[in-house]
């Protein structure tokens, strides 16, 4: 390029594109978030994924953040405190209010299985919130694969079980019991998701007998736990998730002293029902009547246990 005067030079030229590509750039930088803030107020599709994004992000530097603390302690089951301690803010984040009854359920002084519907991986959130100390929950094994998050779960004392080879999982469990009925002292207690698999909606699937020959194996009681469903505010399929109110109810707990192996199909019922009845009642005291044709107790099952006086506690 020549330079010649009132004329642009070749270096001039240049410059001025790298200004404008520049300023188009700043504009881009600054329209993307207000772009975004916009897709979020007006997309509930997008907020879902927002939140969802956020959850999993959440729990990923937390688990990185925590695990060098937690490994100073080593494996070891008091490490739940951390993780729940981790996760107890989730709830503010999204405007979910829980509210909490029965609690007073939990507080027994030795060791017992707790079983809870399992809706989604929110459940976490309403798991803290009522977990015992020295609480592990059973986890699948595909957790402990997912970097920091399965370091910290294996530090926090989680159990983990390949669910599609029955003979490891039932060899894990029977060394569960093992452990909950030598540790009966420090009282061990393990949290299990008897469906085995998430499942949204008001419904529960028909429960693995996992946790009930655990409970019987330890001869320790089971406290069934019934997560209110999440419709209201969430729903993975619709990709809707905005703020709600979630009930958790602790039921009696269900003795298994004296109980044997041959027992347990109806000890897994009888705690079957009791739970959806719990469910069924929750779902219809949220939303009236109109949603009770939705509910699926499934068929031919009679009428559930009792379940006795509940005290409310609202956090
Ligand atoms: C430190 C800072 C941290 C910061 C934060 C970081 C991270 C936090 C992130 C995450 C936290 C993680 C939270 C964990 C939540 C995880 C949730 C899950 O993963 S849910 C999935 C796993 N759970 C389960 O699968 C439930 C347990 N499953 C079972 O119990 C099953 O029964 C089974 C043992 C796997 C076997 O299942 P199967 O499909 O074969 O079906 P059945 O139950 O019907 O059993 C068939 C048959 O076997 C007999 N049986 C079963 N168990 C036993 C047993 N223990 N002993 C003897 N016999 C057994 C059963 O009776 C059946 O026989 P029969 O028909 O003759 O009665
Ligand atoms: C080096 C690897 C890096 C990996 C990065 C990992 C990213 C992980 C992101 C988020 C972790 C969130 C973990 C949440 C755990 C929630 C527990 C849960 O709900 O598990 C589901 C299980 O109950 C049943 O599973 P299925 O319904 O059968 O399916």
């Amino acid at each position: 390029f020549q330079e010649f005067p009132g004329g642009w030079s070749g270096s001039s030229l240049r410059g001025g594109t790298m200004d404008l590509l520049l300023l188009l750039l700043l504009h881009g930088l600054l329209l993307l978030p207000l772009a975004a803030l916009l897709l979020y107020r007006c997309s509930s599709t997008f907020q879902y994924l927002c939140k969802m994004a956020f959850f999993n992000c959440w729990i990923v530097a937390m688990a990185t953040l925590l695990s060098p603390f937690a490994a100073f302690r080593g494996r070891s089951v008091e490490n739940m405190k951390l993780l729940r301690a981790s996760l107890l803010p989730l709830k503010r984040f999204y405007g979910i209010r829980m509210r909490v009854r029965g609690s007073e359920r939990l507080q027994l002084p030795g060791p017992f299985v707790i079983v809870c519907n399992h809706q989604a991986s929110l459940d976490l959130i309403g798991m803290v919130e009522v977990i015992p100390d020295r609480c592990v929950p059973i986890a699948k094994r595909e957790l402990l694969y997912l970097g920091t998050v399965g370091w910290a779960c294996w530090l926090s004392g989680i159990i983990f079980i390949e669910r599609h080879r029955r003979d490891a999982a039932i060899g894990v469990i029977s060394r569960t019991a093992g452990t909950m009925r030598r540790e009966n002292v420090s009282r061990l207690c393990v949290w299990v998701f008897p469906e085995g698999t998430r499942n949204p909606g008001r419904s529960m699937l028909p429960f693995k007998r996992g946790a009930f020959h655990l409970a019987v194996q330890a001869q320790v009681p089971i406290v069934p736990i019934v997560i209110s469903p999440y419709c209201d505010f969430f729903s993975s399929k619709e990709k809707r998730f905005t703020s709600g109110t979630c009930t958790i109810q602790v039921l009696p707990r269900v003795e298994t002293r004296g109980l044997s192996p041959k027992d347990v199909p109806k000890l897994t019922e009888s705690v079957w029902q009791a739970m959806a009845k719990a469910l069924a009642e929750m779902s219809m005291s949220d939303h009236g009547d109109q949603d009770t044709e939705q509910l699926q107790l499934g068929e031919d099952r009679g009428s559930p246990q009792g379940q006795g006086d509940t005290a409310e506690s609202s956090k």
